[in-house]
């Protein structure tokens, strides 16, 4: 660890500190495979004994490669199934965003002398859609690339927002689907990348910007501060009629708990229909198959597999429950675990079989009671 030189901006002091969270170990007051300007009460609280990461699929599932006038792009080296890791990345170098200070570029900059040669040649090998006129090289290429990334916050003073510039992941271009999704892990300070629907090999691999649920016009919008037009699929539409039928879908999706009736309640309502969560549930998966937006899908087919078990279907319980197992298994494993100890023993599920019980009971209610009103005389 090396503090050379700090920067002031109101309450808050910047400091450049060096890592080695780098898997090459290269570290020293003056030299690191990772630099960062952080927020001085922040580095106290940075734990160093880091957790493993996730392992690298070995060889590597993706390629960079030329993906015409987006740059480069990442592609898929092979087919990948619904889930599946794609890469562990760590980040060159760490910065704060959104402070707006004369300071800026120049404490930017000085992360550059700190960042060990090959780290700092994969850092500027990246892209940078801002003029060096207007903002200095670091600086570019961190609003170009920067993943926003969580940080300790410290009690004592306001939080503060951080974006990690990593080598591998920043090559992923910008899609308003979601076909795979990225995660930062504090405890092995890395960032993983998920697919969220089977890739074929050969095909693009995206990353999210910005708000995607947004209407068309406002993610093209915000998209202008990365120096492009989106002409991915579900922008390219042909007429103001499917903006508009796209544009719904996603403000559909975006309110759906306030506007589709909701599983809890209905678990315990026999006089609701039974396929009411069902029915629901597979218009919003089928409203994210239209807009490619894989990413969503987890919480409706978990709502889906929660629903059968309900309703005790053990087949499609079971089929419903393995679909979360799969798309959960590398990203989000307690959920996977869960699931798959329900698919092992479906009994287990607290509510298992609930409405199909109350029905029975409801249908004997029902049956004609045999009375004896045969006329006394
Ligand atoms: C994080 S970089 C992505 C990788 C970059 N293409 C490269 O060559 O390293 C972001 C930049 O890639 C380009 N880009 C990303 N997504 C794009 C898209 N959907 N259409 C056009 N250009 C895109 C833009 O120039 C943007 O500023």
């Amino acid at each position: 660890m090396g503090e050379t030189t700090s920067w002031t901006n109101g309450t808050q002091k910047f400091v450049l500190h060096n890592t080695s969270i780098s898997d090459n170990g290269e570290a020293s007051s003056t030299v690191t495979a990772c630099a960062m300007l952080l927020d001085a009460p922040v580095i106290p609280l940075l734990s160093w004994t880091l957790q493993a990461h996730p392992p690298r699929p070995d060889p590597p599932v993706f390629v960079v490669a030329d993906a015409g006038s987006k740059g480069a792009g990442m592609f898929a080296a092979r087919d990948i199934p619904a889930g599946a890791l794609i890469l562990v990345d760590q980040p060159i170098a760490v910065v704060p965003s959104n402070v707006i200070s004369p300071w800026k570029r120049e404490a930017f900059d000085a992360l550059l002398p700190r960042i060990s040669r090959f780290s700092r040649d994969s850092l500027l090998a990246l892209a940078n859609c801002k003029p060096l006129s207007e903002h200095p090289v670091v600086e570019g290429i961190a609003l170009t690339n920067a993943i926003q990334i969580d940080l300790p916050v410290p009690l004592t003073t306001a939080p503060q927002e951080y974006g990690g510039i990593f080598p591998n992941v920043s090559r992923a271009n910008h899609s308003c689907g979601l076909d795979a999704a990225v995660k930062w892990d504090l405890a092995s300070f890395s960032v993983t990348m998920y697919s969220l629907r089977a890739v074929r090999a050969g095909e693009e691999i995206h990353n999210q910007y910005i708000d995607v649920l947004a209407p068309r016009a406002v993610r093209r919008s915000e998209l202008v501060r990365y120096g492009f037009e989106c002409m991915c699929p579900h922008c390219d539409l042909p007429d103001a009629a499917a903006v508009a039928r796209s544009d719904a879908a996603r403000e559909e999706l975006r309110n759906w708990r306030h506007l589709h009736p909701r599983f809890l309640p209905w678990s315990t309502d026999i006089c609701r229909p039974d396929d009411t969560i069902i029915v629901s549930n597979l218009r919003a998966l089928e409203l994210i198959e239209q807009e490619g937006l894989y990413g969503l899908q987890v919480p409706f087919i978990e709502e889906i597999a929660m629903s059968y078990a309900v309703l005790g279907d053990e087949l499609q319980f079971r089929d419903w429950a393995q679909k979360v197992v799969d798309l959960c298994a590398g990203q989000d494993p307690e959920r996977a675990r869960k699931f798959a100890g329900w698919i092992a023993d479906p009994r287990s599920y607290k509510q298992w079989g609930w409405r199909a019980k109350q029905r029975q009971l409801l249908d004997k209610q029902k049956e004609p009671v045999d009375l004896d009103i045969s006329i006394p005389w």
